[in-house]
């Protein structure tokens, strides 16, 4: 059901954003998740494709500036958890116990609290942001969706009570049909967001085609959901059969690393929904064992990284030479938690007369995880490391294991770093590009059961993970783009629990200071006084173009087709331009950082360069910058040990 402009109420007023702690019982702006507004003031004078939703009790209030207050982050209701991490440890050049009132209040939820775990609280004040046309309100239930039945019981089974956010307004439009371009916080629910209406989908389509359709031994799926790290597409592969479990949609999974024998024995019983990396894709398709003819469904998990630099040319590849139904035929659902604006441009190829939705701020972190950033030298960065994990033994987490993330910038630092912390009575283990896919997994087991509660890693475990009890992620080596940071701190304080990233702050950070101080004040976290000095001080020699959003002053926050520069090229879509507060179109490319002279630990950069299979399939070049697309900082980048 789409929305007229009758039901909007086009009286209110644009308020700024109040965080949930700064709000009195009183209401403003709207009172329930039905009430919709435009809260631009272009919007009130007529049609706008441009709407935003309130999602909880006080509704969106309507950010102007988009910044949240950097106040105190109480949230009364919730018991405390001081010391839990503790401030104990030895801070090197920044002020003890930076945070202690954010520490004492952060709430904890338990795995056994409602909703199996996920703190709805958390979320329903996520201000979220649709623009398009012709867009579904959001629901409030599953059950508003009609969905299977089978898929409801499911549903169920895995506690989904209500739906998160991004659930409430991606799945109504998923299921009329529309493509998406959806952008939410880490740990917020995407996967089951194009999941659900993917398997209805299938399940409402079967009474007229036949199933999982199979012929000369070539299986043609009918959705395709495609992810960067062969441990994600795993999870998808299990979080999806979870979903459709005794709905008789057969669930793939095809990824690199692992033998590509029994991958085809179980294509060949038979899929619907194909879940794979690109490399292996590619070669199962060259292999004429697998067809995307008939493709209705074609969903990209961390969407904006299978789009940028290395992945590119593979994913176009996919979609645009293999037989995949062109957009329009297909429906194409793109999410992550961050989406530049260059590659909202890239991805738009890839999509038709699409929604874009935004629940919180595009590439924002989470509020649930309490950042803390410490300056500390890379000769001294082992002996602090140390210090924080006594910390924490010392300190304990309520009878549980706390399991610790560490991400080091390269796979001989995982490896050496996992043998030191070993000999220091830390049992620890390295996950990277490097190792073999059984070892890989098997690092993850022993992390996730707690067998080995400290994980040492590279970028390959940085996106779309989802491990219960990672209370603690440690940048141990901080990463140059501030979208990988976000995803990093992202492994810890999902659905609705709380967590805690440290961040080891040295000199050779210091092109992401203007960044990382600009997102720790819309996380509404403490920013060191000696971070802000940097940021100052010390002009940004580079750093990502992402990073650079912040150092303007301005967010990436909205759809790309309606920034300042695109209204132009996108009139026909909009009579509207749209006059919020985010413009930032990533007029400025010039990425110094990748031919910076850095020290041997942060050699690798964020994409694990390092990591390149020996298989040149799976290498790609990021096509050569040319001056007029501004690229020229990506040329020669290669971006593997991915897939
Ligand atoms: N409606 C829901 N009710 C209860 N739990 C949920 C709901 N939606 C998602 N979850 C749980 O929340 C956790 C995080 O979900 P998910 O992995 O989909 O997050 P994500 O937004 O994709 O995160 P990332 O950006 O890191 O990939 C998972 O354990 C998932 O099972």
């Amino acid at each position: 059901m789409a929305w007229s402009n009758a039901d909007i109420d086009f009286t209110q007023k644009q308020n700024r954003y109040v965080p949930p702690q700064h709000r009195s019982n009183t209401i403003s702006g709207f009172n329930n998740a039905n009430s919709y507004a435009f809260c631009n003031e272009s919007a009130q004078s007529g049609f706008s494709p441009f709407a935003r939703f309130g999602t909880g009790r006080h509704g969106w209030a309507g950010p102007s500036s988009g910044h949240f207050s950097t106040a105190g982050r109480g949230r009364g209701r919730h018991r405390g958890r001081g010391g839990r991490f503790g401030c104990q440890e030895r801070v090197i050049g920044s002020s003890p116990c930076p945070n202690r009132d954010a520490v004492d209040e952060l709430e904890v939820i338990e795995e056994d609290s409602n909703f199996g775990g996920i703190n709805f609280d958390a979320y329903e004040d996520i201000p979220v942001e649709a623009s398009g046309s012709d867009i579904s309100p959001p629901v409030n239930t599953f059950a508003e969706l009609d969905l299977d039945e089978g898929l409801n019981k499911n549903i169920r089974r895995c506690k989904y009570v209500k739906p998160t956010p991004i659930q409430r307004h991606a799945m109504p439009n998923a299921v009329a049909g529309r493509d998406l371009m959806a952008c939410a916080q880490t740990g917020s629910g995407k996967t089951a967001a194009f999941c659900f209406p993917i398997i209805s989908g299938i399940l409402k389509s079967r009474l007229s085609l036949p199933s999982a359709a199979c012929g000369g031994g070539i299986v043609y799926p009918s959705a395709l959901i495609l992810s960067p790290t062969r441990e994600l597409s795993c999870q998808i592969h299990d979080e999806t059969k979870k979903f459709a479990y005794q709905t008789g949609v057969k669930v793939a999974v095809a990824y690199g690393g692992a033998p590509i024998v029994n991958q085809l024995r179980s294509l060949e019983r038979g899929v619907d929904i194909l879940v794979a990396t690109p490399g292996r894709l590619v070669d199962i398709i060259k292999r004429e064992r697998v067809s995307l003819r008939r493709i209705k469904y074609l969903a990209l998990d961390e969407a904006d990284r299978m789009l940028d630099m290395g992945f590119e040319p593979q994913i176009r590849k996919i979609v645009e030479q293999m037989d995949m139904p062109p957009p329009g035929v297909r429906q194409t659902l793109l999410f992550s938690a961050t989406f530049p604006n260059d590659i909202q441009k890239l991805a738009s190829d890839f999509l038709s007369n699409y929604i874009f939705l935004a629940a919180g701020r595009v590439g924002s972190s989470s509020e649930l995880i309490m950042q803390k950033v410490e300056l500390v030298q890379d000769i001294d960065k082992r002996n602090h490391l140390l210090d924080l994990l006594h910390s924490q033994r010392a300190n304990g987490a309520h009878g549980k294991q706390a399991l610790t993330l560490v991400f080091v910038a390269t796979k001989k630092g995982a490896d050496a770093l996992q043998f030191w912390l070993s000999n220091k009575g830390f049992p620890a283990i390295a996950i990277h590009g490097d190792k073999v896919q059984l070892e890989r997994e098997r690092a993850l087991k022993s992390f996730k059961t707690g067998a080995t509660p400290v994980l040492v890693a590279t970028d390959v475990a940085s996106r779309g993970l989802d491990i219960p009890h990672v209370s603690h992620v440690i940048n141990f080596d901080l990463p140059k783009d501030i979208d990988d940071y976000v995803h990093r701190i992202g492994r810890t304080g999902r659905a609705g629990k709380s967590g805690l990233a440290t961040a080891f702050f040295s000199d050779y950070n210091t092109p992401l200071a203007k960044a990382l101080v600009g997102l720790l004040q819309e996380a509404n976290q403490e920013v060191p006084s000696w971070l802000s000095q940097y940021a100052e001080t010390l002009p940004s020699v580079g750093g990502s173009r992402r990073s650079q959003r912040y150092s303007r002053g301005k967010y990436v926050g909205h759809d790309f087709r309606f920034t300042e520069p695109e209204v132009e090229k996108y009139k026909d879509f909009s009579t509207e331009s749209y006059s919020d507060t985010c413009y930032d179109m990533a007029n400025s490319y010039n990425d110094s950082s990748l031919s910076h002279d850095i020290p041997d630990t942060s050699l690798a950069s964020s994409y694990d360069y390092a990591g390149a299979t020996a298989n040149a399939d799976y290498q790609y070049q990021y096509r050569a910058g040319n001056a007029e697309d501004g690229l020229n900082g990506y040329a020669s980048v290669v971006a593997t040990g991915w897939d």
